[in-house]
């Protein structure tokens, strides 16, 4: 795994981002995950993007920095259609931010959750999946 030194080109100014969210303005608060906030910005660079900021809470267990940095390394090594493109991270002024591509089919949890996900619709999309016999 890299480490967060080699991964310099990944990093953000906490200005452009500021400056993408509308300085983290409360309509661009998209959820909230067990990492901190989540915001929607438009960044001239990246486009659409969608900026996890580290709860303040989160940063003074190590956990929160731990997380931080694995989920860099990690991401930066893997591209893939089905995975989210994380874009580049802001380690500035004790704040710790992580930049991925907005994905605006929501996050797989949700789909997971909707009411139109039946079994019916599994059985029909997936006609490998075989009910096990009692
Ligand atoms: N790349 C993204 N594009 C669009 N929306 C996103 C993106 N990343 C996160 N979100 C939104 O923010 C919410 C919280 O995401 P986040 O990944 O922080 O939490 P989570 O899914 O609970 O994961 P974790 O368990 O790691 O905290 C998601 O449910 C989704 O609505």
């Amino acid at each position: 795994m890299s480490s967060i030194k080699e991964l310099k080109h990944l990093q953000i100014s906490l200005q452009d981002i500021s400056d993408a969210t509308n300085n983290y303005a409360k309509e661009n608060c998209i959820g909230l995950g067990g990492y901190g906030k989540v915001y929607k910005g438009e960044s001239e660079k990246y486009g659409t993007i969608a900026v996890k900021r580290l709860s303040r809470n989160r940063e003074e267990h190590s956990q929160g920095d731990r997380e931080f940095k694995t989920e860099i390394a990690l991401l930066s090594n893997y591209k893939h259609e089905k995975i989210v493109t994380l874009l580049g991270y802001c380690d500035e002024d004790g704040e710790k931010i992580l930049v991925y591509k907005h994905e605006s089919q929501g996050s797989l949890d949700k789909h997971l959750k909707s009411a139109d996900l039946t079994w019916t619709y599994l059985f029909r999309r997936c006609p490998w999946v075989k009910i096990p016999s009692p």
